[in-house]
């Protein structure tokens, strides 16, 4: 069986984080592994508390997957520290972890910081470099090229600045655009937009963690980097569709539908 490692943040409510990942991958038929950088006291309305792992805690989560379950692919989400995203790098260096997949996360929808103000830098100079592919929402798109990005073409002249200090693809996705849900790829110099129909549902709490999962996937099976987006957004919309509606804020996905 395939396997994915999902190195991110635990969400109390389940909607986002390594809850998600788990979630996402499990219903891919494929077998999830993990490693928590963080607990985050948290449900639909916000997030209440985070309390880090040591750098040397995480070191040993790795340690333990890489040695006895070497993953078909890598997806990292919410790391708060420069610390942990050193230790992260370093050890995706040592066991040459392939199909890496970075979901820059940064400030949550409901607006909380998910990563420290002064570990951006170590994010773009020691993390971001290793992965096949970067997914960026539009605000941290916005924080990762230094301008604002108000249109299409704007989005355009983003993704080719991201993908200069890249070394792989960048996926900017289009969910905080309110007419529409494209999103669009940047690879090997080509630019293809993924266009998608915005789904009328509030509850999208996890949509970018679902999607670096789903994505994750896709590479672990084997298939191209755009086959895997195209397929990852499918599942999104899949789970939007099935509409579920928990808590008492922006609620998560519904991930028990047919693929
Ligand atoms: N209402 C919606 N309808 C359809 N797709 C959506 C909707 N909201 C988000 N998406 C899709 O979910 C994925 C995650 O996007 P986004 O919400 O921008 O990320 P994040 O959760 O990191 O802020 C993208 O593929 C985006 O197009
Ligand atoms: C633990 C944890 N990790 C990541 C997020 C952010 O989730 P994401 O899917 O990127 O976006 P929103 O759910 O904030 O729209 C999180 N909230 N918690």
């Amino acid at each position: 069986m395939k396997t994915v490692l999902t190195i991110a943040g635990s969400d109390s409510s389940g909607g986002a984080g390594i809850q998600a990942d788990i979630k996402t991958i499990t219903a891919h038929g494929l077998y999830a592994t993990s490693a928590i950088t963080a607990l985050t006291a948290q449900n639909t309305t916000g997030v209440y508390g985070i309390m880090e792992v040591t750098p040397e805690f995480l070191e040993n989560q790795l340690d333990c997957i890489f040695k006895d379950i070497y993953p078909d692919a890598v997806k990292i989400g919410m790391v708060s520290s420069a610390a942990l995203i050193e230790v992260i790098a370093d050890k995706l260096k040592v066991y040459k972890a392939r199909h890496i997949v970075v979901d820059p996360v940064m400030v949550s929808t409901s607006g909380s910081r998910l990563l420290a103000e002064d570990a951006s830098e170590t994010l773009i100079r020691n993390l971001i470099p290793l992965a096949q592919v970067i997914t960026p929402n539009i605000p941290e798109a916005e924080a990762l090229c230094g301008a604002d990005i108000k249109s299409v073409g704007d989005m355009e002249r983003a993704a080719v600045k991201i993908a200069g200090f890249t070394k792989g693809a960048v996926l900017i996705k289009g969910g905080h655009n309110l007419n529409d849900a494209n999103d669009l790829l940047y690879e090997a110099g080509t630019l293809e937009w993924l266009n998608g129909d915005r789904i009328d549902n509030p509850n999208t709490h996890g949509t970018g963690c679902t999607l670096s999962s789903a994505i994750a996937c896709g590479l672990a099976k084997g298939s191209t980097l755009p086959e895997s987006v195209k397929a990852a957004k499918s599942y999104i919309s899949g789970a939007l569709r099935a509409n579920l509606n928990l808590g008492h804020g922006s609620g998560p996905l519904n991930h028990m539908f047919d693929i």
